[in-house]
């Protein structure tokens, strides 16, 4: 079984609130890209994990040297041999350093085990919740094979606040930390998107927390596309102050022809929104090579 981890993007980003336990209040769109990481899934006694692809080697490491962590190697595994649990509990946060798939692999109970390969395709801390979207898929693997429990809401929350939204992976607005979502119909499906990145990793914790703590009003309402052309990413200039360039990715993204520029979640990732692909093909090529990048459309 095979399931595409779809790219995350903020089309609009308001931080209304700082919350008393450190998270915070926001109104965001949610929308996904038809590309990112791809999770192929095989039934087996227990669950293992094996990370390949262009990010595989960016992922911490449980193990000291790093080992494990190569193109083609197992990366991250709930078993040390003898006879470990088929199904461990949750781990808790991100923070735990396991990979997120084996800790939503945790949150399922499941009748079998499952071999997972998650190609890394997508930046890790970039602000296209990588990890959130690799969760997802594999709550949707879970879900062609199982079923998922009534309350995988919740079990998602635990995991990040970007996971359930990327469990369905659809066009939505989140509110409260994130999670609490509302279908929207998008007009904005199929438009030509690229997303730029300029290979620094950004964590996301403290962006929120570099954060200024005004709030600049609520998202706009309207279709998908005005929420997008009124709203902004309340995130951009905290994450511009610890990752200055951005600044040069957005100036360039500002260069083409694209109706809409602006950052994602909390960076360092660039997005860019076209009316053509040859306008978007066109924008690809003018970016510097060193940079990464992915061209694609809106789901
Ligand atoms: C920036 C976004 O990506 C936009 O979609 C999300 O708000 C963040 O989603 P995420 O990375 O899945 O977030 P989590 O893994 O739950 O939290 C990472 C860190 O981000 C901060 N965080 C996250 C969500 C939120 N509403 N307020 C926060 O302050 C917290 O410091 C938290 O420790
Ligand atoms: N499968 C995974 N893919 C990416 N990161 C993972 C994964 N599992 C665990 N992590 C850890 O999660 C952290 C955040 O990575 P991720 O790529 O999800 O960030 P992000 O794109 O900024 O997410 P968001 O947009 O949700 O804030 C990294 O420190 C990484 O080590």
């Amino acid at each position: 079984m095979q399931e595409t981890a779809y790219a995350k993007i903020n089309l609009a980003l308001h931080v209304r609130k700082r919350r008393e336990d450190g998270y915070h209040e926001l109104e965001t769109l949610f929308a996904f890209v038809d590309g990112g990481d791809t999770l192929l899934a095989k039934r087996a006694e227990q669950d293992r994990l094996q990370v390949v692809g262009e990010f595989s080697t960016f992922l911490t490491s449980p193990l000291p040297t790093g080992e494990g962590l190569g193109v083609g190697a197992p990366a991250f595994d709930d078993q040390d041999g003898a006879s470990p649990p088929p199904h461990p509990p949750p781990q808790g946060g991100r923070s735990s350093g396991a990979n997120i798939v084996m800790q939503a692999l945790g949150a399922l109970p499941r009748p079998n085990g499952l071999a997972i390969t998650l190609e890394k395709n997508l930046p890790v801390a970039a602000g296209l919740g990588g990890g959130s979207a690799d969760a997802g898929a594999l709550f949707r693997v879970v879900e062609r094979a199982h079923g998922l429990p009534d309350d995988w809401r919740t079990r998602a929350a635990k995991l990040g606040a970007d996971v359930p939204a990327c469990v369905e992976s659809i066009t939505c607005v989140g509110r409260g930390t994130g999670t609490d979502l509302e279908p929207i119909d998008s007009d904005l499906t199929g438009t030509p998107v690229l997303l730029v990145n300029p290979r620094v990793p950004l964590a996301t914790g403290p962006v929120f927390k570099a954060w200024d703590g005004k709030d600049r009003g609520p998202m706009p309402e309207g279709t998908a596309r005005e929420i997008a052309q009124a709203g902004r990413n309340d995130l951009r200039d905290p994450a511009i102050s610890q990752c200055p360039v951005i600044a040069e990715v957005l100036a360039a993204l500002g260069q083409s022809a694209a109706w809409k520029v602006e950052m994602s979640g909390s960076g360092a990732t660039c997005f860019a929104l076209f009316d053509t692909t040859e306008a978007r093909d066109a924008a690809a090529a003018a970016m510097p090579s060193e940079w990464w990048q992915m061209a694609g459309k809106l789901r």
